[in-house]
């Protein structure tokens, strides 16, 4: 079971057969005899003729969806969507929207239908845009957002609201909520974000206010836990492959050509791990959770030259956050944070270009040509694609259904293609990496035939530090052709680890 240090205790529920619900909190746990309505949605054409359109109250969805016979059901999330009651009437809803942290493409999408959902859905005309992220709360004007200001800017890169690090100030937040009549808080946020959503939640509770907190994740680096991938990932991922492939035709245009590309991930390598399995223009692929090194046998370079020996040319992707410790090494270590406190990186692409351009540069080397582009700033600046603008859609939906049912202090989240909501503290309790130990790494290594760079003394801490599975992309769910119809023959270390991650793209069920 989940540890839970913060004020408000997680509701868990368990059911036979070791089945446990961990559920999100709702007004009714901390507010008497709140009057309940017939949700609109009822007159509303569109959903009327759905068949069991509202969500029965007792779907949950299993965090795992791979099983034995005889494994205990496990963790579910509530499923998200429509209830048949709601907990507040139209004219009374007063909502507000925030989004934090780095941009991510999705954010516009995400603002607009939340509030096309509200107006559309349940007849809501009082929605508020926050300025600049969680200062703006208390230190700049709001914004007024209706479907027709908000109408195009799904087609827009960035955030019309503006966001901010830093500033988060709780009280002062919760009496901006108060003294503005808010009663729905739509937050966008990375995990920073999500985390100052939890306080806000508490002390809205604490104060016994009737203001519903919905967090949707956002974060392009993907490392979110619990859900299957966050919005903007899949475009991030795309956008990449436009620097990749612009790095491949410079590299194979010149003798013993190197292309470096250098993406996000601070702690995570998910987008260069996609991006480099998506490409197979890809010979390396570097990520902050798995540590390489330069010099020596086994080491990068002799690898680039094996590589340049072979194929005349050769493509490196390396994730923001790798290798830091080597550049701690070789550069004055600097232990610089931002505003939200997290680790300001040096530019490990530019620093592994110097370094592997003076290592050719020495005497008896062969001469190479390197070119480094820096695309990371470009690829969170896009509008998203069109998958994601359908998951945004989604997403934003049950952030409004679950607020209206009375729902709140939780987040909005595919798990196994199922919407569901998921209490904050789930989200929270650490960050989704990379598991180099899990078959999808194996599969990138396998694509680029690079070589793990892991003395056997890494692996066995890998193992050691090993983290709950990835999620995103788990055994049976996902579409990955070669493992279809197969029935799974774990390792004997995994069955008894009960370690079944997969990491293949999850798809609607
Ligand atoms: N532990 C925390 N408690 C309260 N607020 C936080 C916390 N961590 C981050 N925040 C606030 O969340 C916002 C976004 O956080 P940040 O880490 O910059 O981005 P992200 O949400 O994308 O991870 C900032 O305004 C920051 O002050
Ligand atoms: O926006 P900044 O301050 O330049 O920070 C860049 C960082 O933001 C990110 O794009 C996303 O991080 P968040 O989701 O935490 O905002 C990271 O990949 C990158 O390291
Ligand atoms: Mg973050």
């Amino acid at each position: 079971m989940p540890s839970n240090d913060s004020d408000s205790p997680m509701k868990i529920v368990h059911g036979d057969a070791g089945y446990i619900l961990e559920d999100v909190p709702h007004f009714t746990d901390y507010i008497p005899n709140l009057p309940t309505y017939p949700n609109p949605l009822r007159s509303n054409p569109a959903y009327s003729v759905v068949k069991q359109y509202f969500v029965h109250m007792d779907d949950t969805v299993p965090q795992k969806v791979v099983v034995h016979k005889d494994s205990p059901r496990g963790i579910h999330f509530r499923r998200a969507g429509p209830r048949q009651k709601v907990y507040f009437k139209s004219d009374e809803v007063h909502a507000c929207i925030v989004t934090c942290g780095g941009l991510c493409p999705g954010l516009n999408t995400v603002i607009r239908e939340i509030v096309c959902g509200l107006s559309y859905m349940y007849g809501v005309n009082k929605v508020l845009g926050i300025d600049g992220g969680y200062r703006g709360f208390y230190s700049k004007n709001t914004i007024t957002l209706t479907p027709k200001v908000v109408n195009d800017i799904h087609k827009r890169g960035g955030t019309i609201l503006g966001t901010s690090r830093g500033g988060h100030d709780t009280g002062k937040i919760v009496d901006s909520i108060q003294d503005r009549g808010i009663n729905q808080v739509y937050i966008i946020g990375g995990d920073g974000t999500q985390r100052g959503a939890t306080v806000i939640y508490e002390e809205v509770r604490r104060r016994g206010l009737k203001v519903a907190i919905a967090g949707i994740p956002k974060t392009i680096d993907n490392d979110i836990p619990v859900i299957d991938k966050s919005f903007g990932f899949d475009t991030a991922v795309e956008e990449a492959q436009r620097a990749i492939n612009a790095a491949h035709v410079e590299a194979e245009s010149i003798e013993n050509g190197i292309g470096v590309v250098k993406l996000m991930g601070r702690y995570s390598g998910f987008i260069a791990m996609y991006a480099t399995l998506a490409s197979r223009d890809v010979d390396c692929c570097l990520i902050p959770e798995s540590p390489f090194y330069l010099e020596g046998k086994g080491g990068l370079f002799e690898f680039i030259q094996k590589r340049l020996k072979e194929n005349g040319h050769m493509v490196i992707v390396i994730a923001e956050g790798a290798g830091q410790d080597l550049l701690t090494e070789s550069m004055q270590a600097m232990d610089q944070k931002d505003a939200s406190g997290n680790k300001l990186l040096q530019d490990v692409g530019l620093w592994i270009s110097h370094k592997i351009k003076d290592h050719f540069a020495r005497k008896d080397k062969i001469p190479i040509n390197l070119k480094y582009i820096d695309p990371t700033y470009m690829i969170r600046a896009i509008q998203s694609n069109a998958s994601d603008n359908v998951y945004c859609t989604l997403l934003a939906q049950s952030a409004v259904h679950g607020a209206m049912a009375g729902y709140t202090g939780f987040t909005v989240g595919l798990v196994n293609g199922r919407h569901t909501y998921i209490p904050f503290n789930r989200i929270n309790e650490r960050q989704n990496k990379v598991v180099i130990t899990d078959r999808m790494w194996a599969r990138l290594l396998s694509s680029t035939n690079q070589p793990s760079f892991l003395s056997p003394k890494d692996l066995e801490e890998a193992k050691k530090a090993e983290q709950p599975p990835t999620e995103l992309l788990e055994g049976n769910n996902c579409n990955d052709v070669g493992d279809a119809g197969k029935e799974e023959q774990p390792p004997k270390d995994e069955q008894e680890s009960g370690n079944h991650a997969d990491n293949g793209i999850k798809t609607e069920n």
